[in-house]
């Protein structure tokens, strides 16, 4: 199936940085602004311009680079919020207004027509400025379908460009998103964007799900940064549309691990080494069937080349590790050992790894190997 053309809007700025615990400076802000226009990202959503003065410093600074990503401010369905977002210099404003039946009961003690009301009155004064207007329906995953489809259809009425479906606590499935967004897109002149949060583990999975149905934007956030257990995280959703739907999206992947690094370092929060697409581990290799395979062809245990991500493979020798990886690096330092030898010195890693809880340096394991040697000699 030919897949319409799909677009990233990151929001690594707006719900990345809503993470408990996690602030950016005006300065970091910039600098994540400009990393993701530079590798190709098409949209951010910047911030939240109601939030008050350093987050509105921070935005019309990212708006006057002029980058050629088209910048978007968050907004409730509240006129001096998208007055802010219009002082910051913001051309597109993202209008959100929760739909589901739980949602409209806590915040607006069930009176669905108030938010309607406030919803209209929110767009009308957007379009009117002439701003481009994404409106947001939270917590649609939860919503009533046909009161959901009432309100965005009235939202499309009224002047919105844009329809964002979040699933706001990571409740749905790839099954069931794939069935709500395509009833979704087949109803409405506007396109569909998905925001996905990861409760499950199952944002990325969903994102692209609802990509498959027909939806043509995109939220991310670098390294799955965000409320709770997080969002779609930037990198798998991309290397997953150009690997497994062969969709192609123009970003720089060659930079993905700087990005992530960038957000690591400015959220205080590491990746954890299995991380898809950025984590440490995720083109090293120990256990020796494994190693074995990659030492003949990489293929067999990479999906795609390190590089491709800005990594490089590692083979590190470890409780799990093989004769073929051990003499391989042996053979690097031009030690040669025979059978008998080579298993001796896999036994004494075994138990080395298991000591130190981790794999052996290069260093630890030419220690290990003279160690050895010296005791034969004796
Ligand atoms: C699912 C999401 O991620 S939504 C985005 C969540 N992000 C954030 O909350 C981060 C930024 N938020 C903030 O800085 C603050 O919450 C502000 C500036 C927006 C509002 O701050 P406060 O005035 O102190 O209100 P507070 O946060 O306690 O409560 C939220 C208010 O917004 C209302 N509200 C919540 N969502 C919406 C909405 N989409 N549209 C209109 N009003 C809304 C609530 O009913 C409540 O109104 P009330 O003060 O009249 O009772
Ligand atoms: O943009 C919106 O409408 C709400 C976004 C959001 O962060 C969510 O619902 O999880």
């Amino acid at each position: 199936m030919q897949m319409n053309k799909v677009l990233i809007n990151d929001t690594t700025l707006r719900d990345g940085e809503q993470a408990a615990g996690v602030a950016f400076s005006v300065e970091e802000k910039i600098a994540i602004a400009k990393f993701l226009d530079a590798i190709g990202v098409d949209e951010i959503e910047v911030g939240i311009p109601a939030m008050g003065k350093a987050e509105q410093e921070a935005i019309a600074n990212i708006v006057k680079l002029n980058l050629s990503a088209n910048l978007l401010g968050w907004n409730r369905a509240v006129i001096s919020d998208i007055q802010a977002s219009i002082a910051c210099g913001l051309q597109r404003v993202h209008i959100s207004i929760p739909v589901s039946a739980i949602q409209i009961a806590a915040k607006f003690h069930g009176q669905w027509q108030v938010v309607l009301q406030k919803l209209h009155d929110s767009i009308s004064f957007a379009v009117d400025q002439g701003l481009f207007v994404s409106i947001g329906g939270e917590d649609s995953s939860r919503a009533e379908e046909s009161f959901l489809l009432d309100v965005v259809l009235a939202a499309q009425e009224w002047g919105a460009s844009r329809f964002r479906f979040c699933d706001t606590v990571g409740i749905l499935d790839p099954f069931t998103t794939h069935a709500k967004i395509k009833q979704l897109v087949a109803s409405l002149t506007i396109p569909v964007e998905m925001h996905t949060h990861n409760d499950f583990g199952l944002a990325t999975a969903n994102a692209l799900a609802g990509i498959k149905a027909g939806a043509l934007s995109v939220n991310t956030t670098v390294n799955g940064l965000g409320e709770r257990a997080g969002n779609a995280a930037l990198e798998e959703v991309v290397m997953a549309l150009k690997h497994l739907y062969h969709h192609d999206l123009g970003i720089d992947t060659r930079r993905l691990l700087e990005i992530s690094q960038l957000v690591v370092s400015a959220s205080g929060h590491p990746v954890p080494p299995w991380k898809a697409i950025v984590g440490e581990n995720t083109f090293a290799h120990e256990s020796g069937i494994h190693a074995h395979g990659v030492l003949q062809n990489p293929q067999t245990y990479e999906p795609f080349a390190p590089e491709e991500v800005g990594r490089e493979r590692r083979l590190v020798v470890g409780k799990h590790s093989g004769r073929h990886l051990l003499s391989s690096i042996l053979q690097q330092h031009d030690i040669i050992l025979n059978h008998e030898e080579t298993q001796s010195v896999l036994d004494a890693v075994r138990q080395e790894s298991v000591e130190k809880k981790r794999s052996l340096t290069p260093q630890e394991l030419l220690h290990l190997v003279q160690t050895k040697q010296h005791f034969r000699a004796c």
